[in-house]
């Protein structure tokens, strides 16, 4: 069994995996991470393997101090993924974008492949047909949407996530939702009509805390997989098995 870790920029998400089955998934904050990681091994003592992705500052604590006989992996650009890597900075490429091309790629094997994770910041990652990767883009979430017109601004209130009442806000509040709500789903169906006139045979992946709220909302019909990030960590665990 293998415990899988995805450490975002907000919050934490894991995942017991037994081959291709999930067991469980448990989200958390950093300071409970070290006795929620206890607890999971408690529960699950067939665990061999923790992977580990992440995009956050280091964690406060070793993880190797959780257990002795477990194999510890945290994924690095320096590992080796499934696609042909054309960014021109692939150093500085996140591990979370590089983790969700890697479970797109082998899960969608021969398709030019979106993946949109609309988590803390909505990441937009291409993978074409013959497994080349090309980068894509990074645009703030909702929440941090919100957040920085309250915060960079002196009349605008902190609100949080809200179905606007239409596009046209007839208030503050009510603006405020219809350029952060509408504005996003605006984004993300802009993004997708430019990949679908560029691209054949195509699959498009929806994921990311606000996936499932967003794709009610999306002009093309697109199913949310929330759990995305933490089954590509799974597939490339195994990938790396195999591959090792
Ligand atoms: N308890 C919560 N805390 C924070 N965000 C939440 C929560 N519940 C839902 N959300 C929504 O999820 C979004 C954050 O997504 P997610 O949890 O995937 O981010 P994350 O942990 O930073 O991961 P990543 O760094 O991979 O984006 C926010 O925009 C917010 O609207
Ligand atoms: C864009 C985020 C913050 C999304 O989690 C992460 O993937 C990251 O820190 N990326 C580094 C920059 C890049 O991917 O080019
Ligand atoms: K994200």
């Amino acid at each position: 069994m293998v415990l899988v870790v995805d450490v975002g920029n907000t919050r934490i998400k894991c995942a017991v995996y037994e081959l291709d089955i999930l067991k469980a998934t448990f989200v958390f904050t950093e300071n409970e991470v070290e006795n929620n990681l206890k607890n999971i091994l408690i529960s699950y003592p067939k665990v061999t393997d923790l992977i580990v992705s992440s995009v956050a500052k280091a964690l406060t604590f070793d993880l190797q101090t959780i257990s002795n006989d477990l194999n510890i992996h945290f994924v690095s650009n320096l590992d080796s993924f499934p696609f042909e890597n054309k960014y021109t900075t692939p150093k500085t490429l996140g591990v979370d974008r590089m983790i969700l091309a890697a479970g797109a790629t082998l899960l969608f094997p021969g398709k030019n492949r979106l993946i949109i994770d609309a988590g803390t910041c909505v990441t937009y990652d291409f993978v074409d047909e013959y497994d080349n990767y090309w980068g894509g883009a990074i645009s703030p979430g909702l929440r941090l949407r919100y957040a920085s017109l309250h915060q960079f601004t002196a009349k605008l209130p902190l609100l949080s996530l809200e179905e606007p009442s239409g596009i046209v806000g007839n208030s503050t509040n009510q603006s405020i939702h219809s350029g952060v709500v509408n504005g996003l789903i605006c984004e993300i169906d802009g993004f997708i009509e430019r990949f679908k006139q560029q691209n054949e045979n195509f699959t498009i992946i929806l994921t990311g805390g606000d996936a499932v709220f967003l794709a009610k909302r999306l002009k093309n019909t697109i199913f949310a997989n929330s759990n995305f990030l933490l089954e590509s960590l799974n597939q490339f665990f195994q990938y790396k098995i195999k591959n090792d």
